[in-house]
């Protein structure tokens, strides 16, 4: 590695709306950089694929990240691709990763146009100062319109259209063209390898033998096999066992140095230990820790439990074991009164929630319940303290808000969101941003007046003519404030079919505000259920209140005895419904005459009865539960 000083070191990204070809063009990279040669292409392709189901199931599997050799005029360049999270949810992760980068592809889809997630990125690798070179991709389409689109970059991001350089990443054109201009383009990185080591933690995957592997950029000093070194964030020790460069597997060096890119193994035991933007030094010659190092913290909370309440330990089992590969799930044991022993969950927002479910499933044969998402919301007690409350159930009554409570305010969490859209279902959006509690509503056009849109956002190349025919509108960028727990539930699912698909959607934390908030309760036969509390907008109170009692009136059998279903605020009624008994024909077999005995049946049968009622507690079956949380 010595023969690669920072002048001869080139560490870029790729930065992209989902499916706009990022790993298509990383796969181009690798194979004309003779990384991957077309001999062994058949079993590295097998190696890409592999890597992608990885990602797109675990999210943390292993990282598209490598280093590749190219020579160019007499010099031989070390380039280090490293790769950033494809999702919302990891928005904050991506701006981690680019902090190892002087430069980023910003790859477009050019039958697609810009997409709210290109913008995201756009905006987070302009912050880091990075290079960024424009590239419109799949323009072999005969949907691509690459002369419109550069126009939209040019009008969205300020980038010259001569500066755009056109390619088809499946078919190879114009991919060279790439790789000159992040040799021309972006500059090398800065590193002393005399100054005391310091090491950026940027991706990290886990290895059932070896523990985690991390990725690690060296900012300054030299790392070498054997050094012992430590997380400024966490303090703890390491000795490094094993270090390389992923070219695109393993490859063992000695060494690695200023400016240089690779994977380090250091005996670290759990995944949460790795901490993406950490920085390390060798232990003794502690340095001053790269800027702006936050953990990942968790945006949306879910109870998990077993379908099948005697299976608790193995879910639990099953949870540890996920979480060894997977860094940013929360898990704390929780015991529900209707559901049993459970664990309550954080992740990073609902698509992390829902992979997670969906590898519980799949991986470890679990059958679960999950309660609806909630966020983290802040309560400020009149002492002035403050406390994070994730769960419904610990949400304070109404009661503690009135003067002497100990409630002054509720906080919650709110995010920006963004959303592009053709201009003829602008209307549909704001409506939805509205019903959605939807502030600071603010749009403008995205294409230059004139153009047609692109598009919708997920369409196979097969229907994108179609789609790019149907959609004539100009679209607009429309930027409004949304609280986060007005997103976690079917605000996505909303989106896509008001706008017919052609709706992307991106946000970014905005930090905490004021809100109206109320804890709201359902009874089944007077005894509140714990499960189904709900966290809920004074507003939304007596539609969400009916909603539900209505779906429990559907889903819940009846029984020999009356069940009253209630949604409650406090000690307040806001919505009921009666389930009537079941009534047993006892009079079945008897006919007209026997009017007295008739009557005795059923007065026996009315007795007993309201002795029922009395000892009356509903069985409900987990399954009931199953089917009231995962039916929307
Ligand atoms: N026609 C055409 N299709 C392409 C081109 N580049 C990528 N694709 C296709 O576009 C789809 C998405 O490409 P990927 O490389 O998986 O996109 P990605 O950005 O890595 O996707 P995510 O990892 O899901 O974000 C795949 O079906 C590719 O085959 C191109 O230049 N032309």
């Amino acid at each position: 590695m010595e023969d690669f000083p920072c002048e001869v070191i080139r560490n870029f990204s790729i930065i992209a709306h989902i499916d706009h070809g990022k790993s298509t063009l990383a796969d181009r990279l690798l194979e004309l950089t003779g990384t991957i040669t077309k001999k062994d292409k058949g079993l590295n392709q097998q190696v890409l694929d592999k890597l992608k189901v990885e990602r797109e199931r675990g999210i943390t599997g292993l990282s598209l990240s490598f280093s590749m050799f190219h020579e160019k005029n007499g010099t031989n360049y070390l380039l280090n691709l490293i790769d950033t999270p494809g999702h919302v949810d990891f928005s904050w992760e991506v701006a981690r990763s680019l902090a190892a980068c002087q430069g980023a592809l910003l790859l477009v889809d050019a039958s697609q146009g810009v997409q709210a997630q290109s913008i995201s990125v756009f905006h987070v690798a302009r912050e880091k100062g990075l290079t960024i070179i424009p590239v419109l991709n799949k323009i072999d389409l005969p949907a691509a319109q690459p002369e419109i689109v550069a126009l939209q970059m040019q009008s969205t991001f300020g980038i010259d259209p001569a500066d755009v350089i056109q390619i088809s990443a499946k078919s190879g054109k114009g991919v060279e063209k790439v790789l000159q201009a992040i040799i021309d383009r972006i500059p090398p990185p800065v590193g002393d390898p005399s100054v005391p080591l310091k090491g950026f933690l940027f991706d990290s995957s886990y290895d059932r033998y070896r523990g985690v592997i991390s990725l690690m950029s060296i900012q300054g000093g030299v790392l070498r096999k054997g050094d012992k070194i430590a997380s400024c964030h966490t303090r703890k020790k390491y000795e490094v066992t094993e270090l390389g460069v992923m070219h695109p597997e393993e490859v063992p060096t000695d060494c690695l140095r200023p400016g240089q890119v690779g994977f380090v193994a250091c005996s670290m035991k759990e995944s949460a230990e790795a901490h993406i933007g950490d920085t390390f030094y060798r232990v003794g010659h502690p340095v001053e820790p790269m800027p702006g190092f936050k953990p990942a913290k968790a945006m949306v909370y879910a109870g998990i439990y077993p379908v099948e309440s005697s299976d608790f330990l193995k879910l639990e089992e099953s949870i540890k074991r996920l979480c060894l590969t997977d860094r940013s799930v929360e898990v704390t044991r929780e015991t529900s009164s209707a559901l049993g022993q459970g664990c309550r969950l954080g992740f990073l927002g609902t698509l992390h929630l829902d992979v997670f479910r969906q590898r519980l499933e799949d991986e470890h044969d679990a059958n679960v319940i999950i309660t609806a998402p909630t966020v983290p919301y802040q309560i400020v007690h009149r002492d002035g303290s403050t406390s994070l409350v994730s769960n419904p159930t610990d949400f304070p009554d109404p009661l503690e808000f009135a003067s002497g409570g100990r409630v002054r305010a509720v906080l919650e969490p709110i995010v920006k969101a963004s959303i592009i859209v053709p201009e003829k279902y602008f209307s549909a959006m704001m409506d939805l941003c509205y019903e959605h509690r939807g502030t600071d509503l603010d749009w403008h056009p995205l294409d230059p007046p004139g153009q047609a849109g692109a598009a919708p956002a997920g369409e196979d190349s097969a229907s994108t003519a179609t789609a790019t025919a149907t959609a004539t509108t100009d679209r607009v960028l429309m930027r409004a404030t949304l609280p986060l727990a007005e997103i976690v539930t079917d605000f996505f699912d909303k989106l896509k079919s008001r706008s017919s698909g052609f709706a992307s959607f991106d946000y970014e934390d905005a930090g905490y505000e004021k809100g109206d908030l109320r804890k709201m309760t359902f009874l089944l036969n007077h005894k509140p259920v714990d499960a189904l509390a709900l966290i809920v907008h004074a507003k939304a109170v007596d539609e969400t209140g009916r909603y539900w009692v209505e779906k429990l009136f559907k889903i819940i059998p009846r029984q020999l005895f009356e069940v009253p279903i209630q949604a409650a605020v406090g000690n307040t009624i806001i919505a009921r419904r009666t389930l009537s008994a079941l009534r047993a024909d006892v009079t079945a077999g008897l006919y007209g005459g026997h009017y007295e005995r008739k009557l005795k049946h059923l007065n026996n049968q009315k007795e007993s009865k309201r002795k029922m009622k009395k000892v009356g507690r509903i069985d409900l079956p987990q399954e009931a539960f199953f089917d009231l949380l995962s039916s929307k």
